[in-house]
């Protein structure tokens, strides 16, 4: 059976896209709407404002990949398809960060768990950060159109042994849980989504709103790294996009400039991009507000043995989780974490894993009987989460300072604790903490011991993250935040911020369908900004 290649064929129909790479001098261009940045924001934003017939120029780093590219390999996908080749950590090393970096931005390589934003979350935004108008009933209709769009349905498959181990081990000890709804149209469940969807199952932004805002005129630029917003003298208007082409690398600039000038600018190169592209153009901020609150939704690892074989690299990657411990915390102090599942493929694996020669090596022979569970810490809920901060090198380039908090370590270890005993309650044969200093152990009072006396300690603790929010906050007013709640900048007029960096807290669940919601919502109002003149 062959797949339909969508990117060959609407390049085929003649659409307007321009590799970077390929420019041999400067490029000037202008349009209603410049959008940065083709993920989950952007690429909604595009179609969303395209098909109203505005004319839009959309802007991206990464290269333009289709489903022929994919080929299931990690060598490949990672330096192809992720932001520092899938190896950006935060300032002190001590969190990994998973981001996307092509056309269709994380949405590419994500794993494609669909959950609406917690109900708990929206209250929380209303009663203590003042963003009253974000009720249930407001948003639903926003969450319907991006479900939708992208095909969320409830997996129908039975899940993996990875996922079904999860299942097992919370239904022997009582705690709940639930199926994962996912973003995708006959799924081959072949599970190497972090890769790209060889079949286009997926329901990316490459393959869904990017394709319609291309066939709705829309011009994409690739290889083009904005730089900066320059602004009018008193600051209240972007009047010029400065960005960079970048050369087949898609990392070093090739000396051509790329300037583009739009009524409206929408930043969505992500939590981290889109801060940076503000810090880099030093736009009004009084009270220092862009950058602070972002937050990764940190997660760390439980590994454990099981005499039947698990594969935990094939099938649908997340199927099951379970919310049991997520709202432990309330604004008592202690964090509340959310249990699911990650693919485990080689690469990734070992560069997870603890130890290093022999013992690694044996490790690693075991990974075809390895399930691994992860839990996400629901950060920026409690005083003692109160996120990163994204700072500018030298360079220009963004790093994310996120020091571990001792609230944070408190619930690493929680949920360490946690997720042992439902492998044990899962009939593991040996469980191993995610931990340089941790070994193997054979029951779950073992477990404890060990658990309760490791050094909690950036690096050695494997934390990693593939969630990144915040960064330009939503707030009610420019006290509180860097955009209002439609993503409009407070201090910069005609520019929006419309991707994930405009959450002030984590989402408490993986944050792709709260992004698409909002990015709906946030470009109806600016469509509607823009007809009323
Ligand atoms: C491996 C992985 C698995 C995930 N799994 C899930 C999941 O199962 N479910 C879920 O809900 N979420 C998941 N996520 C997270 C989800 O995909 C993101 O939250 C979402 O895509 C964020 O949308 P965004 O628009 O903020 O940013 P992105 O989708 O990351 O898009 C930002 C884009 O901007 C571009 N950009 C950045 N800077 C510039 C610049 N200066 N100039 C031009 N372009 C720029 C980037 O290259 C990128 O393409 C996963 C993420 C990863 C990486």
């Amino acid at each position: 059976m062959s797949i339909v290649d969508p990117i060959a064929e609407g390049l085929a129909r003649g659409w307007k896209v321009t590799d970077g790479a390929t420019l041999t001098g400067d490029l000037s261009l202008s349009a209603d709407v410049v959008i940065v940045g083709s993920g989950a924001g952007g690429g909604m934003t595009a179609e969303r404002l395209a098909k109203a017939g505005l004319s839009v120029i959309l802007v991206e780093e990464g290269a333009l990949r289709s489903s022929r590219d994919f080929r299931l390999d990690e060598a490949k996908a990672y330096p192809e398809l992720y932001q520092e080749a899938a190896n950006r950590q935060t300032a002190d090393k001590g969190i990994t960060i998973l981001q996307g970096r092509t056309v269709g931005g994380s949405t590419v390589v994500n794993w494609t768990s669909s959950f609406r934003t917690p109900p708990e979350t929206l209250a929380y935004w209303r009663d203590w950060l003042g963003l009253k108008d974000l009720t249930d009933a407001a948003l639903a209709p926003w969450f319907e159109l991006a479900e939708q769009r992208l095909s969320v349905s409830d997996w129908q498959i039975e899940p993996n042994p990875n996922n079904s181990l999860l299942g097992k081990g919370c239904e022997a000890l009582g705690i709940s849980h639930g199926r994962v709804r996912r973003n995708v149209k006959g799924c081959w469940n072949l599970g190497y989504c972090g890769m790209g969807c060889p079949t286009n199952a997926k329901q990316s932004m490459l393959v869904t709103t990017i394709p319609d805002a291309l066939d709705a005129s829309a011009r994409l630029l690739t290889r083009v790294r904005v730089e900066r917003l320059l602004t009018s003298e008193d600051g209240s208007r972007v009047e010029l996009v400065g960005a960079v082409a970048l050369d087949a690398t898609g990392i070093r600039p090739t000396g051509r400039m790329v300037t583009l000038r739009a009524k409206e600018i929408v930043l969505s190169a992500g939590a981290i991009g889109t801060p940076a592209i503000l810090l880099r153009s030093q736009l009004k901020d009084p009270l220092r507000l862009t950058g602070t609150r972002t937050f990764l939704h940190p997660v760390c690892l439980s590994g454990a043995q099981f005499a039947e074989r698990v594969e935990p690299f094939n099938g649908a990657p997340q199927t099951v989780y379970s919310d049991h411990f997520l709202r432990v915390d309330a604004i008592d102090g202690a964090v509340g974490y959310k249990l699911e599942v990650p693919p485990v493929h080689p690469m990734l694996a070992a560069v997870t894993l603890c130890g290093f020669g022999q013992r690694h090596a044996e490790l690693m022979q075991t990974l075809p009987n390895m399930q691994v569970t992860l839990a996400l810490l629901r950060d920026g809920f409690n005083p003692g989460s109160m996120g990163g901060k994204v700072v500018l090198r030298d360079d220009g380039t963004p790093v994310l300072d996120y020091p571990i908090s001792d609230t944070l370590w408190d619930g690493i270890r929680r949920a360490w604790l946690t997720m042992a005993e439902v492998q044990f309650a899962a009939g593991a044969q040996s469980v191993l903490t995610m931990h340089e200093l941790a070994r193997p152990v054979k029951s779950w009072a073992e477990a404890k011991r060990q658990i309760n006396n490791l050094p909690l300690k950036p690096v050695l603790a494997r934390v990693v993250s593939a969630h990144v929010m915040g960064g330009a906050a939503m707030g009610p007013d420019e006290q509180s935040g860097v955009v209002n709640a439609f993503g409009q900048h407070w201090q910069v007029k005609n520019l929006t911020v419309i991707d994930g960096s405009v959450f002030p807290t984590s989402i408490g669940a993986n944050p792709q369908l709260s992004v698409y919601a909002f990015a709906l919502r946030a470009a109806d109002a600016l469509q509607k900004r823009m007809a009323g003149g």
